[in-house]
């Protein structure tokens, strides 16, 4: 992509409603622009990271075995009556009327939609374990919006739906919900920790949050120090097997970790001080087992074994995808702007032209931008008439992994520099070895 074709509106002065580095750098990046109270659009740039974002996301899910669907944003009121959470939601809800007039929501969440289609189909306990997810916007009326894209009113979440005849599925449900989650957070070069929550409005008994921790982490967190260095489980992790996948959740529920509404004064003394972490952290997702709470309402029920009827037993499973970016941003970034892990980085290298008409530096650049796009790169090519050391001042800020150099004096020896953003490190080298290392 030419920079001079794109549309990327760098800010140069820190904006003053920016009160955290994420929000700060997303709107010096051109990456949103606010539209309300809680409302953003997503510039192209900060785009390409959320998409990067979700994919991740929804390779995981599938791996975790379960199923990508979409349902709609606005919903009836009368499905939240039948699950009586019309009026226990509270103010959070924003509530619509239609042209006849009747109760609408923009949905918060979607227990109960997707308790409508489940018993609408699934009828013996042989159609499962089931797992719906889908990765749809949500609206969420705040009482204080704030911190950008962290707390919006509305934002894309990842919610998934397990559906199981028992207890015992639902748990292993749940397990590999837990799993997944563990996977997903670290291929965004993020460490997340599970920590045992509240549950609040969406209910039931056992609940985990993965909390990242950060400075500017609205949540107060206490853990084990065991949990910096515990492997996370590999690609290889067979889902289907229910004792391997519990024996992931064991040991990773074994050191203590719980946020400030579920810290345990008693237990955490057992911690030894040298172990105990005690930061602010990042809710990043949060997930729910809370058996007959929607099917027995709605009637949601299967035949089990016994030929007797059972109401399923559900759990609820979310991540916030656009909290996501700006919590990479709070967990990696520096006094020049973000720095991007490679498997979300908006484009994976920024050629820099110094002197855009010199005919030598435009060949070249030309040349490395045939070829690594070529060799499956995304790669954006700063042509702009900015002087040199705006262009690395850019490049710095909108954090791609790694920037290409070509200068006069550098092409005049068949040289061109190649610079990772995260470590610094500069290296000169031939033009053919620059294709090679970044191809
Ligand atoms: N106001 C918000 N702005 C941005 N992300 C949010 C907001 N509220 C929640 N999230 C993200 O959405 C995730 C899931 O939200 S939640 O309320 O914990 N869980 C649910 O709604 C369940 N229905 C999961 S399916 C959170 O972990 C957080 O990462």
């Amino acid at each position: 992509m030419r920079l001079s074709r794109y549309f990327l509106p760098i800010l140069k002065e820190n904006p003053r409603e920016a009160e955290i580095v994420s929000h700060r750098l997303m709107l010096r990046a051109g990456m949103i622009r606010q539209q309300g109270q809680g409302s953003f659009s997503w510039l192209p740039l900060g785009k390409r990271v959320l998409d990067k974002v979700c994919q991740i996301i929804r390779e995981e899910q599938n791996r975790a075995g379960a199923l990508e669907i979409l349902m709609p944003t606005v919903q009836s009121a009368d499905l939240w009556r039948e699950s009586g959470r019309y009026n226990d939601y509270g103010k959070e809800m924003l509530r619509i009327k239609d042209r006849q007039d009747r109760d609408m929501l923009y949905g918060p969440t979607n227990e109960e939609m997707v308790t409508e289609i489940f018993r609408a189909y699934v009828k013996s306990y042989k159609d499962l374990p089931l797992n719906l997810y889908h990765i749809q916007w949500k609206f969420r009326d705040e009482v204080r919006p704030r911190f950008g894209v962290m707390r919006s009113r509305e934002f894309l979440m990842k919610d998934a739906y397990s559906f199981d005849l028992d207890f015992e599925g639902a748990r292993a449900a749940y397990n590999r919900m837990f799993v997944s989650y563990l996977r997903t957070f670290t291929r965004m070069g993020l460490q997340a920790i599970p920590m045992r929550a509240d549950t609040g409005p969406i209910g039931g008994d056992l609940s985990h949050e993965f909390i990242i921790l950060a400075e500017t982490g609205e949540s107060q967190v206490f853990c084990d120090r065991a949990y910096l260095t515990l492997d996370v489980p590999g690609a290889n992790t067979n889902f289907s097997n229910d004792a391997e996948i519990g024996d992931i959740v064991k040991k990773w529920t074994t050191p203590y970790a719980a946020t400030d509404e579920m810290h345990d004064e008693a237990a955490w003394t057992n911690v030894p001080p040298s172990e105990q972490v005690s930061a602010r952290g990042i809710e990043v997702g949060h997930i729910f087992h809370f058996g007959e709470k929607y099917s027995k309402p709605m009637n949601a029920k299967v035949t089990g074994p016994d030929g007797k009827d059972h109401f399923a037993s559900g759990g609820s499973y979310g991540i916030g995808p656009s909290r996501l970016v700006a919590a990479i941003i709070e967990a990696s970034h520096d006094e020049n702007g973000i720095i991007w892990p490679e498997a979300v980085a908006p484009f994976d290298i920024g050629l820099i032209n110094m002197k855009v008409g010199d005919g030598e530096c435009d060949r070249v650049c030309a040349e490395l931008y045939a070829a690594l796009t070529s060799a499956g790169r995304d790669v954006l090519y700063d042509d702009s008439d900015q002087r040199p050391g705006g262009k690395f001042a850019t490049a710095d800020l909108i954090g791609l992994p790694w920037q290409v150099i070509v200068g006069p004096r550098g092409v005049a020896a068949g040289e061109v520099e190649i610079k990772n953003r995260k470590s610094g490190e500069r290296e000169t080298l031939p033009i053919a070895e620059a294709k090679k290392r970044l191809g």
